[in-house]
């Protein structure tokens, strides 16, 4: 910037000028005025001294303002030489953009001296046209709006560096040029275009980044909504899976719990042994209803061999692949039949802790043996006649209805004809499980099936215990065949057994019940002489029920169901049974 000066001689002059102005203006304004000559010499004086005074203070206010002046030049060549040594780049242009003023750091941007770029146009330095255009809008701008305006326009400087630029620009009037002076700042944005070029391309791979995780984690929320669909679906079927599972477990440890009691008595169903002519008759008729669907009664003395018989015809029939599945009927208690019968719910009532299925589910597309069908209770015949109907019925406790294909069997050793006009028997329901009748004779009646079947027992027992029989003592088979044998088949093998387990050499010596050796059969009816012979038998054990000596192994029953015989046959131990 160029600094200007006063001098002492331009202050004097100055002062001169002024003081010759003023006398002229005195000497005008005299000869204006008539001036009476006696004042005139007076106001003269006074003019004179004014005139002196005002001039020594024009001359004070010259030299106050010329120093002013120089402090002003001062601070201008300061502020000058500031503006030149800024680190920004400063230029002065007119309105066409010709550089009036620049500082060392503009300079040093275009790579020139100053006195290089004065009166030089910047539109010279910049790179395009577009460029060219932006700058010269930039200008035109700022003459119509007198605010700060910005910029960016790449130029190149003198080297041939291409350099982004970043115009901040302010203009004031000129009235010395009647122009606009424009100030501008210079900001070189290489680095920051380059940091900016680089965040751009971090941005671009960031946004490409996060669009593939995007679409990735799009496609890995899809896979993980299908795989929780079919998880669902997997637990869905799973519980379904498992409800089965539990069904069938239940099924099973009943099946297990029924298997385990039955299992003792598998060996001896295998066989029906027997070849007289009764029971020729009786496996006839068992051959002939097999194979039907038909509702079967069996009758027969106790231990004549009926269960035996259901078991050959099941095994004949259809369903001989399933388990035939038996039920004691006199054996259960009446308060139990029906649970066992049909199952219960848990809860059902007190102490019903878990849920049982019933004998008729268990029979499911099977057979289900009625054994003493005669000790049913009356309440329970209606519900076993809807079954016999429908096949259908509840389980205790429980509203739904299921619905079972079960072929039923039943057995009795009682003339239900008798017990039906007695009314303790339902008559529909007797004609109901009557449909075909099978009866198997006693054993006294038919004596040829004796030798052999103790043979077969023989045979079964010699395994077990390990004995080796290779005769029946003549002593014995007289007696079998004298005797009344009113245990039938069940008390012959007890008898067998029993002569095994004591026999010491191969020839066997069957001992029958002194009570009933062999003499005229009783009198009287076979209920009178099944009553007779429990009582003869309880007399002969003490009224010793269960255990190894006690009257059901004797007489080759279960001591439950001697007991519940004991009751419907009215024997009560009493004085005159001592
Ligand atoms: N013909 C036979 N061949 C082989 N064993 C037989 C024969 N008849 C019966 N038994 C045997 O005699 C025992 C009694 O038979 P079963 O239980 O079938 O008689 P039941 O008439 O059903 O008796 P209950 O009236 O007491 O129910 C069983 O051990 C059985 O194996």
């Amino acid at each position: 910037m160029v600094a200007m000066g006063c001098s002492k001689k331009k202050k004097l002059s100055a002062a001169t000028v002024l003081r010759s102005q003023a006398e002229k203006r005195l000497q005008a304004e005299a000869g204006k005025r008539p001036a009476a000559p006696e004042a005139r010499e007076e106001d003269l004086l006074r003019l004179v001294h004014e005139l002196k005074v005002h001039q020594i203070e024009l001359e004070m206010q010259n030299a106050e303002l010329c120093r002013s002046r120089d402090e002003l030049e001062l601070s201008r060549d300061k502020y000058a030489e500031l503006c030149d040594f800024a680190p920004v780049a400063y230029f002065a242009f007119d309105s066409a953009g010709v550089i009036r003023e620049v500082n060392f750091a503009g300079a040093q941007l275009l790579g020139l001296e100053k006195r290089q770029l004065l009166n030089k146009s910047f539109v010279g330095f910049i790179v395009d046209a577009a460029g060219k255009n932006v700058f010269l809008n930039h200008l035109s701008r700022l003459a119509k709006k007198q605010i700060v305006q910005r910029c960016e326009v790449s130029f190149r400087s003198n080297s041939g560096r291409v350099i982004p630029g970043q115009f901040q620009s302010i203009a004031v009037h000129n009235s010395e040029h009647n122009d606009d002076d424009i100030f501008t700042s210079i900001t070189d944005v290489t680095v920051y275009k380059q940091l900016e070029a680089m965040m751009h391309k971090e941005y671009d791979s960031l946004e490409l980044t996060v669009h593939e995780r995007t679409e990735e984690l799009i496609k890995a929320n899809e896979r993980l909504s299908h795989e929780i669909e079919d998880r669902k679906v997997a637990a869905d079927s799973l519980r379904e899976a498992l409800t089965i599972i539990k069904q069938l477990k239940e099924q099973l440890r009943e099946e297990n719990l029924y298997l385990r009691e039955e299992i003792d008595q598998i060996y001896s169903h295998s066989n029906f042994v027997g070849d007289s002519k009764a029971i020729r008759a009786a496996l006839k008729q068992v051959a002939q209803v097999a194979p039907t669907e038909a509702t079967v009664l069996i009758q027969g003395e106790t231990g004549s061999g009926k269960e035996l018989l259901a078991h050959a015809l099941h095994d004949q029939s259809g369903r001989k692949d399933r388990l035939m599945i038996t039920v004691n009927c006199a054996a259960l208690p009446p308060t139990l039949i029906e649970s066992e019968l049909f199952g219960r719910e848990k809860g059902a009532f007190t102490g019903s802790t878990a849920k049982q299925i019933g004998r008729f589910e268990l029979a499911d597309g099977s057979t289900i043996f009625l054994d003493e069908i005669d000790a049913l209770p009356l309440e329970l015949q209606a519900k076993l006649l809807r079954v016999l109907e429908s096949g259908e019925f509840e389980r205790l406790g429980s509203p739904r209805t299921i619905k079972v294909d079960v072929r039923i069997i039943s057995a009795t050793n009682r003339d239900l004809a008798e017990l039906v006009s007695a009314g303790s028997f339902r008559q529909d329901m007797y004609y109901r499980l009557n449909i075909f009748q099978i009866t198997v004779p006693p054993l006294r009646e038919r004596r040829d099936d004796i030798v052999p079947l103790v043979w077969s027992f023989v045979q079964e027992f010699s395994k077990s215990m390990d004995k080796r029989i290779e005769s029946i003592s003549q002593k014995s088979v007289q007696a079998m065949q004298a005797y009344s044998w009113p245990g039938n088949v069940r008390e012959l093998r007890n008898a067998t057994e029993r002569a095994m387990i004591v026999a010491t050499t191969p020839v066997l010596h069957i001992e029958l019940p002194q009570i009933a050796q062999a003499g005229p059969a009783p009198s009287g009816t076979l209920e009178d002489l099944e009553r007779r012979h429990i009582v003869d038998v309880l007399d002969a054990t003490g009224w010793r029920v269960s255990g190894k000596s006690g009257a059901a192994t004797i007489l080759g029953i279960n001591p439950k169901t001697l007991e519940s015989r004991m009751q419907r046959l009215g024997i009560q131990r009493n004085k005159n049974n001592f």
